[in-house]
């Protein structure tokens, strides 16, 4: 049996988000999952007039339309991600491959039903991977510091636009807003928030995937570099292996999806607090 709907029980959010909680424990208690609809599915997911998830053992009461439109989507959800942070060259780089990789990846996103954040505009391969999203009809939110926003700077961002104070703002913002991390090739930007994102996993701030694009092995360097960190003693082995990589979306997004986050034993005994990893909590309040 499945509930499609979760149900109101107050009109404060705060006892309506309790109740959600304590009622998946229960559910838990009788041998049922609770796998979460998404927001991806519409509007149809707030229809409230009907009753939903109850099924006469007589065969009297069949699920409605929208019930079983509900149903199909949520088991065909091609992938865990509601949103993927991309990171990626402002520049397009000097290979045509780079170029076919961000809409490789952004078309991978509409295959998979993700939506992206990114750093906003439309230059390099920012601007082909957000346009091959948004063409596949997902929702594209781009985040740009307001000193960037101009459009002689950074070109049209295609979807939603998030104007924030600074950098540190905007990497906040990106972080919040995802469920994985993927970096294509792309330069200093593109490595300082690929690095930062590897370092709070390894402090245990957050717990989400970090994945390299490696397109035609531009990485190679990167990766050897890691691992001599990792013979020379200043990486654990551990962290290595917060690095998801491989050369084509397609296979960086199986690994992604089996990644399982392994924390060293000294950061799991770390307790943030809130005010330090704002960042990596998402909107429902869910740390991963
Ligand atoms: C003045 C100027 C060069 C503007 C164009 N430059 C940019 N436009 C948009 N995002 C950027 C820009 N430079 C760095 N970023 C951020 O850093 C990354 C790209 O930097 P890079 O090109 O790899 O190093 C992106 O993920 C983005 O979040």
């Amino acid at each position: 049996m499945g509930i499609t709907s979760m149900w109101r029980s107050s009109s404060t959010v705060t006892v309506f988000v309790m109740t959600r909680f304590t009622a998946v424990t229960q559910l838990s208690h009788h041998g049922m999952l609770y796998v979460p609809l998404g927001y991806t599915f519409g509007k149809g997911m707030f229809e409230m007039e009907e009753v939903k998830g109850t099924f006469a053992g007589d065969g009297s009461r069949q699920p409605p339309e929208l019930e079983l439109q509900q149903a199909f989507y949520q088991e065909t959800k091609p992938s865990k991600f509601n949103r993927v942070c991309v990171f990626c060259g402002s520049s397009s780089g000097k290979k045509l491959s780079y170029q076919e990789a961000a809409v490789e990846l952004g078309k991978e996103l509409v295959e998979r039903r993700i939506d992206l954040v990114y750093g906003g505009g439309s230059v390099g391969l920012m601007g082909l991977v957000s346009q091959a999203a948004h063409d596949g009809g997902r929702h594209v939110l781009g985040v740009i510091p307001k000193s960037l926003v101009s459009k002689e700077i950074t070109g049209e961002t295609v979807g939603e636009v998030k104007t924030v104070s600074n950098m540190h703002q905007r990497k906040a913002e990106m972080a919040k807003q995802a469920d994985a991390f993927i970096a294509l090739p792309g330069g200093y930007g593109t490595l300082e928030e690929l690095l930062e994102v590897i370092t709070y996993a390894q402090l245990g701030i957050h717990r989400k995937p970090v994945g390299l694009l490696n397109v035609d092995g531009y990485y190679n360097c990167l990766l050897s570099f890691i691992d001599k960190a990792v013979d020379e003693g200043f990486i654990s082995p551990t962290s290595r292996g917060i690095i998801v990589s491989a050369p084509t979306a397609k296979e960086l997004f199986r690994k992604l999806e089996e990644y399982v986050p392994e924390i060293d034993e000294l950061s799991s005994k770390l307790i943030w607090e809130e005010v330090e990893r704002p960042n990596y909590v998402s909107e429902s309040g869910v740390t991963t």
